[in-house]
């Protein structure tokens, strides 16, 4: 369900804009109706307090928690349930943030992502996406949203952007505190670009993992053909006109994105940019060809960018000894449905041009 369809429902019960916002925000901050001072009866027209039972369990069967896998990290991973049966996963991440996922499934197909071996099955509506946020809050506090689950934000933005707008206003989070992460997509910069003064205006995480352009198609195989160059200054743009910094994750894969090579790209492309370069040593994923780098290196590679005037982390999954992969929990509890549905292309290090045409 999108979040303009339970708003027509509402507004078709006599409820007016300030009765649709009263309830869509005491649900988005997974509170009861009739929280606060002021009751339903004091404020919702008779007909729309009559239906409000109804639409509620329409809203509340959005998104159950299926199973509940805390981790040693204090994450605690959810398989949440939609209400036609697929199941997706949201994290809720130590220091209040939260991973929602935008899509059964993924179509872009990166090669070291369980999510992407499946293909996309479905999107989800915006009112999906909310849910897993008015569920999130039920279980613990949400200071902050990354979309970062399951499925290409670009692949589903009027849903994605619909859930931003929410969150960020009746939702009660900041700007900054809401995060969209993508592969990149021209479609995605111009809809941020295109945003109306006073909408919410995310802060954006880009996905490169490479500078080399065909190692990165050949790694991320139905991602747009965007030059890396171009991505890069895009979304260093968003980063300027939004006033929060880009954040470049690149999951590190032994021999593949951890050489010195790729170290001279991250820093011509974001030296002096507002920009931090997230490190996050791949989750391995059984049947998966990757190795995760040796610890040491991925220190080194952190320390190499802070020298020459970059930002960089190196983090971990959250909720690693969990299923910690992105897909990986869904894939084991529902079975990996189409999981050998995307073929994996050679990849080669050294010559990574013959990589892409492989
Ligand atoms: C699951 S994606 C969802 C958002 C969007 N599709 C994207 O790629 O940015 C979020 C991040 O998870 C990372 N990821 C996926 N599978 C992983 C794994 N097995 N280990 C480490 N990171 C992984 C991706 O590299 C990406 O940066
Ligand atoms: S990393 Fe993101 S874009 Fe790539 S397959 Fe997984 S969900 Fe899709």
């Amino acid at each position: 369900m999108d979040l303009e369809t339970f708003r027509r429902r509402l507004t078709a019960h006599g409820a007016l804009p300030v009765h649709v916002r009263r309830v869509l925000r005491l649900w988005s901050q997974g509170l009861p109706q009739d929280h606060g001072r002021r009751k339903p009866q004091d404020t919702l027209p008779a007909a729309v307090r009559a239906e409000l039972p109804a639409l509620l369990a329409d809203l509340e069967a959005l998104a159950r928690v299926d199973s509940e896998h805390p981790a040693a990290d204090g994450a605690r991973r959810l398989l949440v349930r939609l209400a036609d049966g697929q199941g997706i996963e949201a994290v809720l991440l130590p220091r209040g943030g939260l991973c929602v996922s935008t899509q059964v499934g993924c179509a872009v197909g990166c090669g070291f992502c369980m999510t992407g071996r499946s293909g996309l099955l479905r999107q989800l509506g915006s009112a999906e996406i909310v849910a897993q946020v008015a569920l999130a809050r039920r279980l613990r506090a949400v200071r902050k949203v990354v979309f970062m689950g399951m499925g290409e934000p670009a692949h589903n933005l009027d849903a994605v952007l619909d859930a931003v707008e929410l969150l960020g206003t009746l939702g009660g989070l900041g700007h900054k505190a809401i995060v969209v992460s993508s592969v990149g997509d021209a479609r995605l910069f111009e809809r941020l670009q295109a945003l109306p003064p006073g909408a919410v205006r995310p802060a954006l995480a880009l996905s490169l993992h490479s500078c080399d352009d065909a190692r990165r198609e050949a790694l991320l195989p139905r991602a747009p053909r965007l030059p890396v160059a171009e991505l890069a200054a895009a979304a260093t743009r968003w980063a300027r006109d939004s006033g929060y910094p880009l954040q470049v994750q690149w999951t590190l894969l032994a021999g593949l994105n951890d050489g010195d090579d790729e170290l001279e790209g991250l820093v011509r492309l974001f030296a002096g940019q507002p920009a931090i370069v997230n490190f996050i040593p791949w989750n391995t994923v059984e049947g998966l060809p990757w190795r995760r780098p040796d610890p040491a290196r991925s220190v080194t590679m952190v320390r190499a960018l802070r020298e020459r005037g970059v930002l960089a982390t190196l983090r971990q999954s959250a909720a690693q000894d969990v299923d910690g992969g992105c897909g990986q929990l869904r894939a084991r509890v529902d079975g990996a449905a189409g999981a050998d549905a995307v073929p994996l292309r050679r990849i080669d290090r050294a010559r990574p041009a013959a990589a892409a045409a492989a």
